[in-house]
């Protein structure tokens, strides 16, 4: 891949950002994730590439636009890729005008992005420090332990994070008879896994069940920031186990980074919608807006926080 998509891929995060922005707080997650999908379409296809939804909004019938398989840029020569998006992820937070949404995408050689299936996957993800340390096979207090070395702290310093949910009851049991903290969100694991690479979060390991695609997404972060992630798909009926059946995944495989985003050449771009630890949301100013984003790359394994300045008059079409 050429170096300079990196910088193309982070417009399109942007004016998705701005467009889902324009519904935070007003309690409508549809519209606030198709206002994000459109965006990211329309400026995708100013790109020079050959892009193919690997990861997407659904199936052809099941979406609009976005979906697997779907061709993306200005497929006139560039380079060919497999694109993994989630346009809005966290949409119940933009509806409500909490914290940690983000608009997301991944880009890799083509055949290099696991094609997950919309189904669950147990996540572990840390940063470079407690990288080769942790083993989603190892019991929570175990990998508790092995960041707290690696970190350098004690247990009861370190930072779990993890989705609100009843799911994770063993792991909350687990993390508190440990002595850890746990650091609750109520959406929005791609953001919580990322934050395990960044000091400054105070975040050390995310630990729970989440959505596959997210999961891809996150991976790729990871691989850009020299952190891990493994993961395993947990089916939840007979269908989704013919699916990883199909797909050739037994379902007790661990999914390591190297089978999740394949080789070194990968793009990941996020903007903030809303504030997290890492990014400042999107700030409408009345002539302009303000965006904050992170746009990384494996095989160089830079990392550029970009803030962007948008004018509204002279606004490109998915501001209004
Ligand atoms: O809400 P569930 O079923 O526990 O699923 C968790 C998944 O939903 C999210 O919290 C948000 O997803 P959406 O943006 O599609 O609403 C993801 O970050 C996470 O992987």
């Amino acid at each position: 891949m050429e170096r300079s998509l990196t910088m193309e891929v982070v417009r399109v995060t942007e004016a998705a950002a701005i467009a889902s922005a324009k519904w935070m707080g007003l309690g409508l997650k549809e519209e606030a994730d198709d206002a994000a999908t459109t965006a990211m379409r329309a400026l995708f296809d100013t790109i020079p590439m050959h892009g193919t939804v690997v990861i997407g909004e659904g199936e052809m019938d099941e979406a609009p636009m976005l979906y697997i398989g779907e061709e993306l840029g200005l497929r006139n020569g560039g380079p060919s890729v497999d694109i993994a998006v989630d346009p809005l992820e966290g949409t119940n937070i933009v509806a409500k005008g909490t914290n940690g949404a983000i608009t997301v995408l991944a880009i890799a050689d083509r055949g290099n992005l696991l094609n997950a299936p919309d189904m669950y996957m147990e996540k572990l993800a840390v940063g470079p420090e407690s990288k080769g340390l942790v083993d989603i096979d190892k019991s929570v207090t175990e990998n508790l332990q092995a960041v707290a070395k690696a970190k350098n702290k004690d247990i009861s310093d370190v930072v779990a994070i993890l989705l609100d949910r009843p799911r994770h009851q063993k792991i909350v049991d687990e993390i508190r008879a440990a002595g850890a903290r746990i650091k609750f969100i109520q959406d929005g694991d791609v953001n919580a896994a990322i934050s395990t690479a960044f000091d400054e979060t105070g975040i050390d390991i995310m630990f729970g069940t989440g959505g596959a695609p997210e999961g891809v997404i996150s991976a790729v972060a990871l691989k850009c920031l020299g952190g891990d992630f493994q993961a395993r798909l947990i089916p939840e009926d007979e269908a989704q186990e013919l699916r990883c059946e199909k797909m050739g995944i037994d379902v007790n495989q661990v999914l390591y980074l190297e089978d999740l985003v394949k080789g070194d050449d990968a793009i990941f771009a996020a903007t903030a919608v809303t504030d997290s630890e890492l990014l400042r949301g999107v700030q409408y100013k009345g002539e302009y807006c303000l965006t904050h984003s992170v746009v990384m790359r494996a095989k160089t394994g830079t990392v550029r926080f970009i803030e962007g300045r948008h004018s509204i008059e002279k606004k490109p079409r998915y501001v209004k």
